[in-house]
């Protein structure tokens, strides 16, 4: 795997697009902080970091030690004091002993409240890079520099940072939003494409549950869709932040709205499990969202067309719609997991329309059981 073109850290670009998020610890207007979306943006990060940080921990895998190794140096550059934690790739990093070692070196170093970490990789490194940026001290700051198109759209922005257990994923985790995400497009071109079509699912599952255009966009050209260089993949990107940032902008907590952002998320997470985390997240999401729309039309919610839309659109970027039979009860042991349930009642976002999520209470699990016959292979 090639690691992702050194960002440069001068000039700051005019063409760089700003999304604000309302709510936590921000430099941005009261409260909120700024997703920056352009080319060649290291240079915000001391900006982005404020005045009082002092110390600075880089935290990336190993796949991105160099890159990790660039954005110390231009800390130093800057004049803050800069450490790195070089972590296991991909979900391996979202385990404890990675939050106890990250925590070890943070104690180690003196780290205060004042100083702050910075996540550079994918979902997996934002995700555990959160949680032990929420933990320590009870919380210091963290700025995310996504390096994948998931990072960008979805993971690095919100504030849902957390751990994978033995028994299902992001079990453990906190609530705790960044100063500020810099998705500089740049580190797109070294993605392999299969990750880079991982987070697509998550643009398509923000076109079902808020912004259609997106869909358009997609059908219009799912080549360019996947072409890092192309401006139809900025606009996408840029369109699910915005999707992303309105909704936790008023629902940081996920106490309703934000459990729209879990459309595919039930069936999804469980896959993952089942996988032992073999499967990319996005595609694990793709089978999700035909999953939540078969299940929205199997109870008359959702009409054959937007149903039918889900497939073709996934389809067509080569995600995985379908997934093997004979695991069902495996799955319901992880939809039985799943954040959004109460007790014994089975919830799941599902789709009223176009745009329209809704949250779902399954009367009984063997409705679950018929859909899933819908989806296997
Ligand atoms: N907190 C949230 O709101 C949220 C939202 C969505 C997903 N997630 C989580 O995000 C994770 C998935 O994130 P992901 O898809 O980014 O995967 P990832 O972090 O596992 O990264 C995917 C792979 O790409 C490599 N990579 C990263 N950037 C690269 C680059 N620029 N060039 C070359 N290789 C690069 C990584 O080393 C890794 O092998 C899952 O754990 C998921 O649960 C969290
Ligand atoms: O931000 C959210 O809220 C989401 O649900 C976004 C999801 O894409 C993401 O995968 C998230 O990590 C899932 O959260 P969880 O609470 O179901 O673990
Ligand atoms: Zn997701």
């Amino acid at each position: 795997m090639t690691e992702p073109n050194t960002p440069s850290t001068e000039p700051v670009p005019d063409d760089a697009t700003v999304i604000p998020v309302a709510g936590g610890s921000g430099s941005a207007g009261t409260g909120g902080y700024d997703v920056v979306v352009g080319k060649g943006l290291l240079g915000r990060l001391p900006g982005m970091l404020g005045p009082s940080v002092r110390r600075v921990l880089v935290i990336h895998p190993r796949a991105l030690r160099a890159t990790g190794d660039v954005v110390k140096a231009d800390l130093e550059t800057a004049g803050f004091q800069a450490l790195t934690a070089e972590i296991p790739d991909a979900e391996e990093g979202k385990h404890i002993q990675v939050a106890a070692f990250c925590w070890q070196v943070l104690g180690q170093n003196d780290f205060t409240r004042s100083d702050a970490v910075v996540s550079v990789g994918g979902g997996s490194v934002s995700d555990v890079a959160g949680f032990v940026a929420a933990t320590w001290l009870r919380g210091v700051r963290v700025v995310h520099f996504p390096t994948t198109l998931l990072g960008m759209v979805d993971a690095a922005v919100g504030g849902k940072a957390g751990i994978n257990t033995a028994e299902g994923k992001n079990l453990v985790g906190a609530f705790h939003p960044p100063a500020g995400v810099l998705a500089d497009l740049d580190t797109l071109l070294t993605l392999p494409p299969n990750e880079l079509v991982s987070g697509l699912a998550e643009v398509v599952k923000c076109g079902f549950i808020a912004d259609p255009e997106i869909l358009t966009i997609i059908e219009s050209s799912p080549e360019q869709a996947q072409n890092p260089h192309s401006s139809q993949l900025r606009e996408l990107i840029e369109r699910s932040i915005a999707v992303k940032a309105q909704v936790v902008s008023n629902d940081l907590r996920e106490a309703g709205a934000r459990e729209m952002l879990n459309y595919g998320h039930t069936l999804a997470h469980a896959i993952e499990l089942a996988e032992r985390y073999q499967w990319r997240h996005g595609a694990a999401v793709s089978v999700g969202l035909v999953f939540a729309a078969e299940l929205a039309r199997s109870v008359g919610r959702l009409d054959d067309a937007t149903a039918d839309r889900h497939r073709t659109i996934l389809e067509s970027l080569g995600l995985p719609t379908s997934y093997s039979s004979g695991r069902w009860e495996t799955l319901l042991d992880g939809i039985r997991r799943d954040k959004k349930n109460r007790g014994d009642q089975l919830r799941f976002v599902l789709l009223d329309g176009l745009g329209k999520p809704t949250t779902y209470d399954v009367p009984d699990a063997s409705l679950l059981f018929a859909t899933y016959q819908e989806i296997t292979e």
